[in-house]
Protein backbone atom coordinates (compact mmCIF):
# COMPACT_ATOMS: atom_id res chain seq x y z
CA UNK A 1 0.00 0.00 0.00
CA UNK A 2 1.30 3.56 -1.15
CA UNK A 3 2.18 5.67 2.19
CA UNK A 4 0.59 8.73 3.30
CA UNK A 5 0.96 11.91 1.48
CA UNK A 6 3.58 14.57 2.45
CA UNK A 7 1.05 17.61 3.77
CA UNK A 8 2.89 20.74 3.62
CA UNK A 9 1.25 24.12 4.80
CA UNK A 10 1.55 27.53 3.89
CA UNK A 11 4.21 28.68 6.00
CA UNK A 12 6.32 25.43 5.45
CA UNK A 13 6.06 26.42 1.10
CA UNK A 14 7.13 29.86 1.63
CA UNK A 15 9.85 28.21 3.83
CA UNK A 16 11.30 26.02 2.00
CA UNK A 17 11.20 27.76 -1.78
CA UNK A 18 13.88 30.27 -2.45
CA UNK A 19 14.08 32.37 -5.37
CA UNK A 20 17.65 31.37 -6.04
CA UNK A 21 16.54 27.76 -6.68
CA UNK A 22 13.31 28.29 -8.13
CA UNK A 23 14.57 30.62 -11.01
CA UNK A 24 17.25 28.32 -12.70
CA UNK A 25 14.42 25.31 -12.57
CA UNK A 26 11.70 27.89 -14.30
CA UNK A 27 14.44 28.67 -17.05
CA UNK A 28 14.90 25.27 -17.68
CA UNK A 29 11.49 24.25 -17.88
CA UNK A 30 10.29 26.99 -19.79
CA UNK A 31 13.04 26.48 -22.60
CA UNK A 32 12.22 22.77 -22.92
CA UNK A 33 8.30 23.53 -22.86
CA UNK A 34 8.91 26.09 -25.59
CA UNK A 35 10.06 23.07 -27.56
CA UNK A 36 6.85 21.24 -27.59
CA UNK A 37 8.79 17.87 -27.42
CA UNK A 38 5.56 15.89 -26.05
CA UNK A 39 7.55 12.83 -25.26
CA UNK A 40 8.89 15.15 -22.73
CA UNK A 41 6.79 17.46 -21.37
CA UNK A 42 2.66 17.98 -21.63
CA UNK A 43 0.71 20.85 -20.05
CA UNK A 44 -2.71 21.18 -21.61
CA UNK A 45 -4.33 25.09 -21.34
CA UNK A 46 -5.66 25.49 -17.77
CA UNK A 47 -9.04 24.24 -17.59
CA UNK A 48 -11.74 27.01 -16.05
CA UNK A 49 -15.05 27.20 -14.58
CA UNK A 50 -16.70 30.38 -13.90
CA UNK A 51 -18.55 30.87 -10.88
CA UNK A 52 -21.07 33.06 -11.84
CA UNK A 53 -22.63 34.21 -8.67
CA UNK A 54 -19.29 34.57 -7.19
CA UNK A 55 -17.49 36.61 -9.43
CA UNK A 56 -14.93 33.21 -9.62
CA UNK A 57 -13.10 30.81 -11.09
CA UNK A 58 -11.95 27.70 -10.77
CA UNK A 59 -8.72 26.51 -12.49
CA UNK A 60 -7.11 23.25 -13.03
CA UNK A 61 -3.47 23.23 -14.33
CA UNK A 62 -1.70 19.99 -14.44
CA UNK A 63 1.56 19.19 -16.05
CA UNK A 64 3.74 15.99 -16.62
CA UNK A 65 7.45 16.24 -16.84
CA UNK A 66 8.44 12.79 -17.67
CA UNK A 67 12.31 13.02 -17.79
CA UNK A 68 11.76 14.82 -14.66
CA UNK A 69 9.24 12.40 -13.16
CA UNK A 70 6.75 15.02 -11.99
CA UNK A 71 3.23 14.33 -12.26
CA UNK A 72 1.56 17.43 -11.07
CA UNK A 73 -2.15 19.45 -10.94
CA UNK A 74 -2.26 22.65 -9.18
CA UNK A 75 -6.43 23.66 -8.28
CA UNK A 76 -6.62 27.30 -8.13
CA UNK A 77 -9.83 29.51 -7.86
CA UNK A 78 -9.61 33.43 -8.52
CA UNK A 79 -11.82 36.24 -7.42
CA UNK A 80 -12.55 39.52 -8.33
CA UNK A 81 -12.77 40.97 -4.72
CA UNK A 82 -15.15 43.87 -3.90
CA UNK A 83 -12.83 47.01 -2.77
CA UNK A 84 -11.39 46.68 0.55
CA UNK A 85 -12.58 42.92 0.95
CA UNK A 86 -10.07 40.79 3.47
CA UNK A 87 -10.47 37.67 1.17
CA UNK A 88 -7.55 36.59 -0.85
CA UNK A 89 -8.38 37.21 -4.57
CA UNK A 90 -6.05 33.76 -5.27
CA UNK A 91 -5.90 30.32 -3.86
CA UNK A 92 -4.40 27.35 -4.44
CA UNK A 93 -3.71 23.20 -3.77
CA UNK A 94 -0.99 21.96 -5.28
CA UNK A 95 -0.96 17.54 -5.55
CA UNK A 96 2.19 15.88 -6.42
CA UNK A 97 1.56 12.23 -7.77
CA UNK A 98 3.80 9.31 -7.76
CA UNK A 99 3.94 8.87 -12.04
CA UNK A 100 4.33 5.54 -11.88
CA UNK A 101 1.78 4.43 -9.13
CA UNK A 102 -0.11 6.93 -9.82
CA UNK A 103 -1.15 7.84 -5.83
CA UNK A 104 -0.87 11.12 -4.38
CA UNK A 105 2.92 11.81 -2.63
CA UNK A 106 2.20 15.62 -1.38
CA UNK A 107 -0.32 18.13 -0.89
CA UNK A 108 0.61 21.54 -0.98
CA UNK A 109 -0.37 25.15 0.03
CA UNK A 110 -0.44 26.39 -3.51
CA UNK A 111 -1.07 30.09 -2.65
CA UNK A 112 3.09 30.37 -1.46
CA UNK A 113 3.92 28.57 -4.91
CA UNK A 114 2.01 30.63 -7.19
CA UNK A 115 3.05 34.12 -5.50
CA UNK A 116 6.72 33.19 -5.77
CA UNK A 117 6.61 31.23 -9.32
CA UNK A 118 4.53 33.89 -10.79
CA UNK A 119 6.87 36.60 -9.76
CA UNK A 120 9.94 34.55 -10.44
CA UNK A 121 8.70 34.04 -13.98
CA UNK A 122 8.42 38.10 -14.06
CA UNK A 123 12.14 38.45 -13.23
CA UNK A 124 13.38 35.89 -15.32
CA UNK A 125 11.51 38.33 -18.67
CA UNK A 126 12.83 41.68 -16.51
CA UNK A 127 16.23 39.95 -16.81
CA UNK A 128 16.08 39.06 -20.28
CA UNK A 129 13.93 42.18 -21.63
CA UNK A 130 14.41 45.48 -19.33
CA UNK A 131 16.55 48.55 -20.32
CA UNK A 132 20.54 48.07 -19.67
CA UNK A 133 19.68 51.37 -17.51
CA UNK A 134 16.97 50.40 -15.22
CA UNK A 135 16.71 52.73 -12.31
CA UNK A 136 12.67 52.67 -11.74
CA UNK A 137 10.72 50.19 -11.03
CA UNK A 138 6.54 50.28 -10.51
CA UNK A 139 4.67 48.18 -9.15
CA UNK A 140 0.81 48.61 -10.20
CA UNK A 141 -1.37 46.97 -7.20
CA UNK A 142 -0.53 46.17 -3.86
CA UNK A 143 -1.94 42.79 -3.16
CA UNK A 144 0.44 38.83 -3.03
CA UNK A 145 1.64 39.30 -6.58
CA UNK A 146 2.73 42.68 -6.10
CA UNK A 147 4.55 42.33 -3.06
CA UNK A 148 6.18 38.87 -4.39
CA UNK A 149 7.18 40.92 -7.26
CA UNK A 150 8.38 43.53 -4.91
CA UNK A 151 10.50 41.12 -2.99
CA UNK A 152 12.69 39.04 -6.42
CA UNK A 153 12.85 42.87 -8.11
CA UNK A 154 14.59 44.22 -5.40
CA UNK A 155 16.76 41.47 -4.44
CA UNK A 156 18.23 40.44 -8.08
CA UNK A 157 18.16 44.12 -9.56
CA UNK A 158 19.30 47.52 -8.32
CA UNK A 159 16.85 50.62 -8.64
CA UNK A 160 17.19 53.89 -7.62
CA UNK A 161 13.30 54.68 -6.65
CA UNK A 162 10.82 52.20 -6.45
CA UNK A 163 6.88 53.39 -6.89
CA UNK A 164 3.93 51.71 -5.95
CA UNK A 165 0.27 52.86 -6.93
CA UNK A 166 -2.51 51.06 -5.54
CA UNK A 167 -6.80 51.78 -6.32
CA UNK A 168 -6.96 53.10 -2.79
CA UNK A 169 -3.97 55.28 -1.59
CA UNK A 170 -4.27 53.37 2.12
CA UNK A 171 -3.77 50.43 0.34
CA UNK A 172 -0.62 51.65 -1.31
CA UNK A 173 0.46 53.01 1.78
CA UNK A 174 -0.11 49.75 4.40
CA UNK A 175 1.83 47.79 1.73
CA UNK A 176 5.08 50.22 1.84
CA UNK A 177 4.82 50.17 5.60
CA UNK A 178 5.73 46.44 5.36
CA UNK A 179 8.52 47.52 3.84
CA UNK A 180 12.51 48.17 4.87
CA UNK A 181 13.57 49.77 2.54
CA UNK A 182 11.66 53.30 0.68
CA UNK A 183 9.43 53.61 -1.41
CA UNK A 184 7.22 56.25 -3.29
CA UNK A 185 3.58 55.77 -2.98
CA UNK A 186 1.90 57.71 -5.94
CA UNK A 187 -2.00 59.18 -6.06
CA UNK A 188 -2.42 57.68 -9.93
CA UNK A 189 -1.09 55.19 -12.79
CA UNK A 190 0.09 57.76 -14.44
CA UNK A 191 2.08 59.60 -11.90
CA UNK A 192 3.90 56.23 -11.04
CA UNK A 193 4.52 55.11 -14.18
CA UNK A 194 5.97 58.38 -16.10
CA UNK A 195 9.88 57.68 -16.33
CA UNK A 196 9.71 53.81 -14.99
CA UNK A 197 11.73 51.74 -16.62
CA UNK A 198 10.22 48.57 -15.93
CA UNK A 199 6.48 48.10 -14.80
CA UNK A 200 5.30 45.67 -13.27
CA UNK A 201 0.63 45.33 -13.74
CA UNK A 202 -0.49 43.46 -10.30
CA UNK A 203 -4.00 44.37 -10.16
CA UNK A 204 -7.87 42.61 -10.65
CA UNK A 205 -8.34 44.88 -13.21
CA UNK A 206 -10.74 43.72 -16.09
CA UNK A 207 -10.62 47.09 -17.75
CA UNK A 208 -6.89 48.88 -18.95
CA UNK A 209 -5.18 50.80 -16.34
CA UNK A 210 -2.15 51.00 -18.29
CA UNK A 211 -2.05 53.17 -20.96
CA UNK A 212 0.84 53.21 -24.03
CA UNK A 213 0.90 57.27 -24.13
CA UNK A 214 2.04 57.21 -20.41
CA UNK A 215 5.03 54.68 -21.01
CA UNK A 216 9.03 55.30 -21.17
CA UNK A 217 9.84 54.05 -24.51
CA UNK A 218 11.81 51.04 -24.28
CA UNK A 219 10.56 50.16 -21.01
CA UNK A 220 9.67 46.88 -19.76
CA UNK A 221 6.26 45.43 -18.77
CA UNK A 222 5.43 42.54 -16.70
CA UNK A 223 2.10 42.38 -16.97
CA UNK A 224 0.60 39.75 -14.42
CA UNK A 225 -3.02 40.30 -13.90
CA UNK A 226 -6.40 40.14 -16.40
CA UNK A 227 -6.34 36.35 -17.28
CA UNK A 228 -9.10 35.90 -18.66
CA UNK A 229 -10.25 36.92 -22.13
CA UNK A 230 -12.34 39.78 -21.37
CA UNK A 231 -10.29 41.06 -18.86
CA UNK A 232 -7.34 43.73 -19.56
CA UNK A 233 -4.83 45.94 -17.93
CA UNK A 234 -3.00 47.21 -21.13
CA UNK A 235 -4.42 49.45 -23.55
CA UNK A 236 -4.35 49.20 -26.96
CA UNK A 237 -1.30 51.53 -27.74
CA UNK A 238 0.65 49.92 -25.55
CA UNK A 239 0.23 46.39 -26.60
CA UNK A 240 -0.27 47.26 -30.69
CA UNK A 241 3.51 49.14 -30.09
CA UNK A 242 5.27 46.93 -28.04
CA UNK A 243 6.82 43.46 -28.50
CA UNK A 244 4.99 41.10 -26.85
CA UNK A 245 6.36 37.77 -25.10
CA UNK A 246 4.16 34.92 -23.30
CA UNK A 247 4.68 32.42 -21.33
CA UNK A 248 2.14 30.45 -23.53
CA UNK A 249 1.13 31.12 -26.94
CA UNK A 250 -1.71 28.20 -26.60
CA UNK A 251 -2.69 29.94 -23.15
CA UNK A 252 -2.33 33.79 -24.06
CA UNK A 253 -5.02 32.96 -27.14
CA UNK A 254 -7.59 30.99 -25.44
CA UNK A 255 -7.22 33.91 -21.88
CA UNK A 256 -5.22 36.82 -22.60
CA UNK A 257 -7.95 40.07 -23.14
CA UNK A 258 -4.82 42.21 -23.42
CA UNK A 259 -3.59 40.51 -26.87
CA UNK A 260 -7.39 38.80 -27.92
CA UNK A 261 -9.13 42.28 -27.24
CA UNK A 262 -6.09 44.46 -28.55
CA UNK A 263 -7.69 44.71 -32.41
CA UNK A 264 -11.52 44.63 -31.87
CA UNK A 265 -12.34 48.78 -32.71
CA UNK A 266 -14.96 48.59 -35.14
CA UNK A 267 -17.30 45.80 -36.02
CA UNK A 268 -18.74 45.79 -39.62
CA UNK A 269 -21.79 43.82 -40.60
CA UNK A 270 -22.85 40.70 -42.51
CA UNK A 271 -24.87 40.91 -45.05
CA UNK A 272 -26.64 38.27 -47.31
CA UNK A 273 -26.99 39.16 -50.88
CA UNK A 274 -30.20 37.52 -51.19
CA UNK A 275 -31.66 40.14 -49.48
CA UNK A 276 -30.65 42.25 -52.56
CA UNK A 277 -32.49 40.18 -54.86
CA UNK A 278 -29.38 38.68 -56.10
CA UNK A 279 -27.68 34.89 -55.77
CA UNK A 280 -27.51 33.64 -52.16
CA UNK A 281 -24.28 34.96 -51.17
CA UNK A 282 -23.18 36.00 -47.57
CA UNK A 283 -20.71 38.81 -47.92
CA UNK A 284 -18.61 39.97 -44.96
CA UNK A 285 -16.42 43.07 -44.25
CA UNK A 286 -13.62 42.79 -41.80
CA UNK A 287 -14.39 42.47 -38.33
CA UNK A 288 -11.93 44.86 -36.79
CA UNK A 289 -10.41 48.04 -38.16
CA UNK A 290 -6.75 47.01 -36.53
CA UNK A 291 -5.36 44.05 -36.43
CA UNK A 292 -4.69 42.44 -32.92
CA UNK A 293 -1.30 42.54 -31.07
CA UNK A 294 0.97 39.90 -32.45
CA UNK A 295 2.89 37.51 -30.31
CA UNK A 296 6.74 37.81 -30.92
CA UNK A 297 8.33 34.84 -28.80
CA UNK A 298 7.15 32.76 -25.73
CA UNK A 299 9.53 33.43 -23.27
CA UNK A 300 11.03 29.87 -22.77
CA UNK A 301 11.38 30.50 -26.99
CA UNK A 302 14.14 33.23 -25.77
CA UNK A 303 15.16 31.02 -23.35
CA UNK A 304 16.32 28.22 -25.06
CA UNK A 305 17.84 30.76 -27.96
CA UNK A 306 14.84 30.32 -30.68
CA UNK A 307 14.15 33.72 -30.48
CA UNK A 308 15.57 37.03 -29.52
CA UNK A 309 15.17 39.05 -26.57
CA UNK A 310 14.80 42.65 -28.22
CA UNK A 311 15.92 44.88 -25.19
CA UNK A 312 16.26 48.18 -26.94
CA UNK A 313 12.26 48.07 -27.66
CA UNK A 314 9.12 48.36 -24.82
CA UNK A 315 8.74 45.00 -24.37
CA UNK A 316 5.54 43.50 -22.94
CA UNK A 317 5.67 39.89 -20.92
CA UNK A 318 2.00 38.56 -20.97
CA UNK A 319 1.95 36.04 -18.27
CA UNK A 320 -0.95 33.98 -17.25
CA UNK A 321 0.87 31.02 -15.46
CA UNK A 322 1.77 27.48 -16.14
CA UNK A 323 1.68 23.97 -15.03
CA UNK A 324 4.74 23.39 -15.28
CA UNK A 325 5.87 26.21 -13.01
CA UNK A 326 3.59 24.87 -10.29
CA UNK A 327 4.86 21.57 -10.99
CA UNK A 328 8.80 22.34 -11.00
CA UNK A 329 7.79 24.84 -7.57
CA UNK A 330 6.28 21.65 -5.89
CA UNK A 331 8.84 18.83 -6.17
CA UNK A 332 11.64 21.51 -5.23
CA UNK A 333 9.40 21.90 -2.19
CA UNK A 334 8.75 18.42 -1.54
CA UNK A 335 12.87 17.35 -2.19
CA UNK A 336 13.71 19.83 0.32
CA UNK A 337 11.57 19.09 2.48
CA UNK A 338 13.23 15.21 2.54
CA UNK A 339 16.24 16.48 2.87
CA UNK A 340 15.54 17.67 6.49
CA UNK A 341 13.41 14.41 7.02
N1 LIG B 1 -0.05 35.49 -14.23
C1 LIG B 1 -0.13 34.63 -13.24
O1 LIG B 1 0.50 33.58 -13.24
C2 LIG B 1 -1.03 34.94 -12.09
C3 LIG B 1 -1.87 36.01 -12.14
N2 LIG B 1 -2.66 36.31 -11.08
C4 LIG B 1 -3.50 37.49 -11.23
O2 LIG B 1 -2.77 38.60 -10.69
C5 LIG B 1 -3.68 39.59 -10.19
C6 LIG B 1 -3.30 39.93 -8.75
O3 LIG B 1 -3.45 38.78 -7.96
P1 LIG B 1 -3.22 38.82 -6.36
O4 LIG B 1 -2.07 39.68 -6.06
O5 LIG B 1 -3.24 37.41 -5.92
O6 LIG B 1 -4.55 39.55 -5.89
P2 LIG B 1 -4.76 40.49 -4.61
O7 LIG B 1 -6.22 40.51 -4.35
O8 LIG B 1 -3.85 40.12 -3.54
O9 LIG B 1 -4.35 41.94 -5.19
C7 LIG B 1 -5.11 42.53 -6.19
C8 LIG B 1 -4.71 43.98 -6.33
O10 LIG B 1 -5.42 44.52 -7.46
C9 LIG B 1 -6.15 45.68 -7.05
N3 LIG B 1 -7.36 45.77 -7.88
C10 LIG B 1 -8.42 44.95 -7.83
N4 LIG B 1 -9.33 45.35 -8.76
C11 LIG B 1 -8.80 46.43 -9.38
C12 LIG B 1 -9.25 47.30 -10.40
N5 LIG B 1 -10.43 47.12 -10.98
N6 LIG B 1 -8.44 48.31 -10.79
C13 LIG B 1 -7.24 48.49 -10.21
N7 LIG B 1 -6.76 47.71 -9.23
C14 LIG B 1 -7.54 46.70 -8.82
C15 LIG B 1 -6.42 45.48 -5.57
O11 LIG B 1 -6.67 46.74 -4.96
C16 LIG B 1 -5.10 44.84 -5.13
O12 LIG B 1 -4.11 45.82 -4.95
C17 LIG B 1 -5.07 38.99 -10.34
O13 LIG B 1 -5.63 39.44 -11.55
C18 LIG B 1 -4.79 37.49 -10.44
O14 LIG B 1 -5.80 36.77 -11.12
C19 LIG B 1 -2.62 35.61 -9.91
C20 LIG B 1 -1.81 34.50 -9.83
C21 LIG B 1 -0.96 34.07 -10.90
O1 LIG C 1 -1.42 30.69 -12.78
C1 LIG C 1 -2.26 30.82 -11.88
O2 LIG C 1 -2.26 30.15 -10.84
C2 LIG C 1 -3.29 31.83 -12.05
N1 LIG C 1 -3.33 32.64 -13.07
C3 LIG C 1 -4.44 33.51 -13.01
C4 LIG C 1 -5.10 33.25 -11.74
C5 LIG C 1 -4.36 32.11 -11.14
Amino acid sequence: MSESPVLLNKHEVERLLTYDDLIPRLESVMGKFSKRDSSEIIQPVRSVVPIQQHSGFLGVMPAYLANEGILCTKIVTFYQRAEGSSLPSTQATVLLFHPEHGHVTAIMDGEAITAKRTAAVSAISAKLFKPALSEVLCILGSGQQARSHYDVFTKLFKFKEVRVWSRRKEMAQRFVNDLQDPVTVCSSVKEAVIGADVIVTATGASQPILFGEWVKPGAHIAAVGACRPDWRELDDVLMREAVVYVDSREGATAESGDIILSGVCITFHQYNIADLGHHRHTYSTPKSLFSQAEVFAELGEVLNGSFPARREKTTVFKSLGMGIQDAVSAKLVLEKWNSEH
